[in-house]
Parts: structure tokens; C-alpha cells; sequence
């Protein structure tokens, strides 16, 4: 066998993930045309490299099919349940930094708190006959923070991208996201609610808990996670 090292497999997180590495001495390279999702590893023997979106290395890793694997801790807690039992973060890499955030229409002048949003949702529900929606792909990670910060009359509504569009369009009047800038959310007249934020993410190099490994596969390991000094 051979230990498997799952990377996002294109954009700015491949390449700051490809300059990580090469930093301790571990090359990444993506190998064949530039459509071919094939990778190598040179400066330790008996690695993999597989290329994976981002969003697919925490089912990966908690299913055992890699063993080391590199995304944001946004999408390790809100796809695993119990993601610590699942995997170990290793390291925090420095980039890829981004919160996730609630952020409500500018123009909600009395709303910049998670008690004001309560109000505002109970105030809509009353005045529209149903739910405020808000516009989410962090279903798991929101839900906990609103029931946490007592909000309750809201209903999620599923967004994969774009999300900060989804008020302009009338599908939902609020949304949770990730931000780094803050200029989507800008140019979309959204404000953030003045709380601490629902995460703080960067990307991260997990190990699993439950891949298989040989002996073999455990020196490497040692071998590799020494290289890197995490
Ligand atoms: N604008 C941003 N600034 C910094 N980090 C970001 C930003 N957008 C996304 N991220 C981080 O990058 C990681 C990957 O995000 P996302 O799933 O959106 O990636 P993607 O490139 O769209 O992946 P996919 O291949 O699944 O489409 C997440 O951990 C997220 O927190
Ligand atoms: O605060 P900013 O610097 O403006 O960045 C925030 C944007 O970046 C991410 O989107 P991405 O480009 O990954 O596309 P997505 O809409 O498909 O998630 C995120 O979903 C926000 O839309």
C-alpha cells in the first residue's frame, strides 16, 4: 500500500497547498495535461497524491480513503458529525483564512444582533405567514449557532454558490456564509450582524483516525509527517 495525500486539485488552495509542501521540501506537482486530475510526490517515497475538491477531503478522510488531506476547517465541522473522532488537524497552514458569517440586508437598520434577528424573524412570520428564510450550504454549523444564540423563528434554505445573491433574488432574506474580504457582501448590500462569527476557518492538513495502514505505510507516515515538522 501507499499513504494517500488528498489536495484540493485546482485554484489558489492548490497552489498555496503546492507551495506549503515544497516549502518543507515535499514537491507537489499535478502531472499529464492540464485537464488530467494526476498528481506527483517527490522528496519522500511511497506517497500518493490524489486530487480532490476541496469539499470532498473531509468524506475521504472520514471514510479511510486517505490517509493525510488538506482543506478548510469549515468543511471538516460542518461535514462530519463528530469530525474529531474522525480525523486529527495536524497543522494550520496560514492561508485560505475566511469566517463564516450571518449577514442580513443593509437596509435592516434595527437589526445588527443575534437577539435583534430573533425579533426580525418573529416580526416576518407574523407579517408574512411563514418563516424567514436564510441561505446556507453550512446547514449543520448555522443551525447550532442560531439555536445557541436563541434564534428561532428562521428556516434554512439550501444555497451551493452564489449565495449572497439569494436576498437580491427574493429566495431568502438572510444568509450565512464564508467572507475574507467582505466585497461580495458588499456588492451584494449585505452586512455582517455585529457577533462573533460562526467559525474561523484557514485551511488545514488533517490525518485520518481510520485509514488502514500497513507497518510500512506507518513508517512513511512518520517518515512524512516529520519532513513537514507538524
Ligand atoms: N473567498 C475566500 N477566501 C478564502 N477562503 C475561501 C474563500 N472561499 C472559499 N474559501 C475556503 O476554501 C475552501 C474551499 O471552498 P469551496 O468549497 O467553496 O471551494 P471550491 O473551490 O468552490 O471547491 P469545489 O471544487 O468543491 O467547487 C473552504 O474551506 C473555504 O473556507
Ligand atoms: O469576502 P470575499 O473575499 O468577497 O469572499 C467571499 C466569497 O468567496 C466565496 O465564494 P466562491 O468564490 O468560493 O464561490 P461560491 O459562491 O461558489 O461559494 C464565498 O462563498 C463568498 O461568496
Amino acid at each position: 500500500m501507499t499513504i494517500k495525500l488528498g489536495v484540493p486539485s485546482k485554484g489558489r488552495l492548490m497552489e498555496k497547498t503546492f507551495d506549503w509542501f515544497g516549502a518543507r521540501g515535499v514537491t507537489l506537482s499535478r502531472t499529464g495535461s492540464d485537464r488530467e486530475y494526476a498528481g506527483a510526490v517527490e522528496g519522500v517515497d511511497g506517497v500518493d497524491l490524489v486530487l480532490l475538491s476541496a469539499g470532498e477531503i473531509p468524506r475521504e478522510l472520514a471514510a479511510g480513503r486517505i490517509h493525510l488531506g488538506v482543506t478548510g476547517n469549515d468543511l471538516i465541522q460542518e461535514k462530519l458529525v463528530q469530525w474529531d473522532q474522525k480525523v486529527e488537524p495536524l497543522a494550520p497552514l496560514g492561508f485560505g483564512h475566511a469566517n463564516l458569517i450571518v449577514a442580513v440586508p443593509h437596509c435592516w437598520v434595527d437589526v445588527d444582533t443575534l437577539d435583534d434577528l430573533d425579533g426580525a424573524a418573529a416580526a416576518f412570520r407574523a407579517r408574512h405567514g411563514f418563516r424567514m428564510r436564510i441561505a446556507t450550504k453550512y446547514h449543520r454549523l448555522v443551525r447550532d449557532y442560531l439555536r445557541r444564540g436563541g434564534v428561532a423563528d428562521y428556516q434554512l434554505v439550501d444555497s451551493q454558490g452564489a449565495t449572497e445573491g439569494t436576498v437580491k433574488n427574493l429566495t431568502a432574506e438572510a444568509i450565512a456564509d464564508i467572507t475574507s474580504t467582505g466585497e461580495t457582501l458588499r456588492a451584494n448590500h449585505l452586512k455582517i450582524l455585529d457577533e462573533p462569527p460562526v467559525l474561523e476557518s484557514q485551511a488545514t492538513l488533517f490525518r485520518s483516525r481510520v485509514a488502514d495502514k500497513t507497518d510500512a505505510d506507518r513508517v512513511v507516515l512518520r517518515a512524512l509527517i516529520e519532513r513537514l515538522g507538524v
